[in-house]
C-alpha cells in the first residue's frame, strides 16, 4: 500500500488546477443509463472512484471510452454509451467498494423497468442508510423487495409512473436517484425538501441536456415532467469545489499564497466565507479564487449543513487549518454520526481537540509535529495532509487509497506550488 511523505513548513504559493467534481462525475455517470444514444463528459477527474463507476457501468452493459487525453492531462473526456443494458444488477463486489454505486438504481429502474441493486451498508464516518432513496423511488412508483442483501426494483408496467416526495431529510444522493428516475416516468414528480448542492444544479442541467424537463432548478422544490425518451449529449462536469476548498486550507495552513484556477466561487460560498472570517485573504474572480494568508489564522465556529450552509465535507480540512489558529474553535458535524475519525490523529501531531458528542473544540497550538499517521476516509485523509504540510518534521500518511477516491494527482499538484510530498509504493 502506498504511503505519502511529507516534510513540513513549506509556504505554499503558484497556482494550482482544480478538476472536474468527484461528487458530480458520480451522478453525471449514470445518466448515460437513461438513454441509448452517447454520453459524453468532459472535465472527468482522473480519480479511482471515476474508475470504479466506469466499472460498474461496463457490468450493465454500458461501454466507456476515453478520448484522446495524455497521462499529463487534467480534465479527461469519456463517452458512455448504453445502447442496450445487458444487466440490471449492482453486485455487491462493486457497491461495498464505492457507495455511490447506488445510484444506478433510479436509472436503470427507469430505463429497464427494474433493478437489483446490492444494499451498501455503512462506512467509516457513519451508518449512512438508503431508506430515503428507497421511499422516494416508491413514490414516483417503483416498486420494491428486499432479499439477501438486495433492494430489488420494479415498474409495474415497465414504466415508473411519477408521483410527488417531500424529504423529511436533506439527502443529496437520493434526491439524485429519484430525479434521474423521474425524468423517464410516465407522468410527472414533485420533489420537495430536495437537496441543492451545486452537483444537484450540474446533474438536472446535463439531464435538460439529454432532453429532460425540470423546473426548480437549484430551488428545493423539483417538478420533473416525464419523457418518452432521453437522447445523448455533451457535458461538462463542474469544478470540484471540495477540491479547491482543501487547497484553500492548505495556502491558510502554510501562510501561502495560491490562486487556484479553473473553480467556480459562486458554489464556494460557505467555505469562502469562513476563511475570510478567519482573516485569511479571499479574492474571486472569474474563474479562479486566490487565497493568501500572512499569520495564524483566526478561530472559528462551523456548523456542517446541507448546502447553501457550511459542507460537511470541508470540516476535517477546517479542523486542521483551524489547529494552529490564533485560539480555541467550535466545529459541529450534523450530516455524519461519525466524522472525527482524523481527531486522534491530528492529536498525534500535537493538535488539541476534545470531541463531545457531534462538537469538536479545537485549541490552536503553535506548532504541529511530523508524525506517522493513517487515513481512514477521504477527507480525513486530506486533514493529515494538511496537518502535514504546517507540521515541523516528517509526517507519514498511510493508507491514501481513500486520498485517491477524490484527490487528482495530490502529490503533484501540491509538489508544484513548492510542498515537499512524495507517495512511495511499498511493493
Ligand atoms: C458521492 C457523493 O455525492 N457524496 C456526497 C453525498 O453523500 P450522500 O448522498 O451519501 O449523502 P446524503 O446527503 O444522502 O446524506 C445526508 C444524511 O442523510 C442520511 N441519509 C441519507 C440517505 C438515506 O437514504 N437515508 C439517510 O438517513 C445520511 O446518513 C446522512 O446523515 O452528500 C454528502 C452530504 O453532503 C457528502 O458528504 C458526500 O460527499
Ligand atoms: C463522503 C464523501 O464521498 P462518498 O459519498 O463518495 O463516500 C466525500 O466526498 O467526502
Amino acid at each position: 500500500m502506498d504511503r505519502i511523505i511529507i516534510r513540513g513548513g513549506n509556504r505554499l504559493s503558484g497556482r494550482l488546477p482544480i478538476s472536474g467534481a468527484k461528487n458530480a462525475a458520480l451522478t453525471l455517470m449514470p445518466c448515460a443509463l437513461l438513454t441509448d444514444e452517447p454520453l459524453t463528459l468532459r472535465n472527468l477527474p482522473r480519480l479511482a472512484d471515476v474508475d470504479g463507476f466506469g466499472h460498474l457501468l461496463n457490468q450493465l452493459g454500458a461501454s466507456t471510452r476515453i478520448e484522446g487525453t495524455s497521462p499529463q492531462d487534467f480534465g479527461r473526456v469519456m463517452t458512455i454509451r448504453a445502447g442496450k443494458l445487458t444487466s440490471t444488477e449492482a453486485p455487491y463486489d462493486i457497491v461495498r467498494k464505492m457507495r455511490a454505486s447506488i445510484l444506478v438504481l433510479g436509472p436503470v429502474l427507469a430505463r429497464a423497468g427494474e433493478a437489483r441493486v446490492s444494499l451498501p451498508g455503512g462506512c467509516a464516518i457513519g451508518n449512512r442508510p438508503i431508506d430515503l432513496h428507497l421511499k422516494a423511488l416508491e413514490a414516483i412508483g417503483a416498486e420494491l423487495e428486499m432479499a439477501a442483501g438486495y433492494v430489488r426494483a420494479s415498474a409495474p408496467g415497465g414504466r415508473l409512473s411519477g408521483g410527488r416526495y417531500r424529504f423529511p431529510v436533506v439527502s443529496v444522493g437520493a434526491t439524485e436517484n429519484v430525479v434521474m428516475a423521474a425524468a423517464l416516468a410516465k407522468g410527472s414528480s414533485r420533489i420537495e425538501n430536495a437537496a441543492r448542492e451545486p452537483e444537484i444544479v450540474d446533474l438536472c442541467r446535463c439531464l435538460v441536456a439529454m432532453g429532460a424537463r425540470i423546473d426548480g432548478i437549484g430551488t428545493e422544490t423539483l417538478e420533473i415532467e416525464g419523457v418518452d425518451r432521453l437522447h445523448g449529449a455533451t457535458y461538462a462536469v463542474m469544478p470540484d469545489r471540495i477540491e479547491a476548498g482543501s487547497y484553500a486550507c492548505a495556502a491558510a495552513i502554510t501562510g501561502g499564497d495560491l490562486t487556484l484556477t479553473g473553480v467556480a466561487a459562486d458554489d464556494m460560498g460557505a467555505t469562502l466565507a469562513a476563511l475570510t472570517e478567519a482573516g485569511v485573504t479571499v479574492e474571486p474572480s472569474k474563474d479562479s479564487v486566490r487565497v493568501a494568508a500572512t499569520g495564524p489564522v483566526g478561530p472559528l465556529t462551523l456548523t456542517t449543513a446541507p448546502f447553501p450552509g457550511f459542507a460537511t465535507d470541508m470540516q476535517a480540512q477546517f479542523m486542521a487549518m483551524l489547529c494552529k489558529a490564533d485560539g480555541t474553535s467550535v466545529l459541529t458535524e450534523t450530516i455524519f454520526e461519525n466524522r472525527y475519525m482524523h481527531v486522534p490523529e491530528l492529536a498525534r501531531m500535537g493538535a488539541d481537540i476534545t470531541v463531545s458528542g457531534r462538537t469538536a473544540v479545537v485549541k490552536g497550538v503553535d506548532r504541529l509535529v511530523g508524525a506517522p499517521v493513517m487515513a481512514t476516509d477521504l477527507r480525513a485523509s486530506m486533514s493529515l495532509i494538511l496537518a502535514g504540510l504546517a507540521a515541523e518534521g516528517e509526517t507519514q500518511v498511510s493508507r491514501v487509497y481513500h486520498l485517491d477516491r477524490g484527490y487528482e494527482r495530490l502529490e503533484e499538484k501540491l509538489s508544484a506550488v513548492g510542498a515537499d510530498i512524495e507517495r512511495i509504493g511499498d511493493g
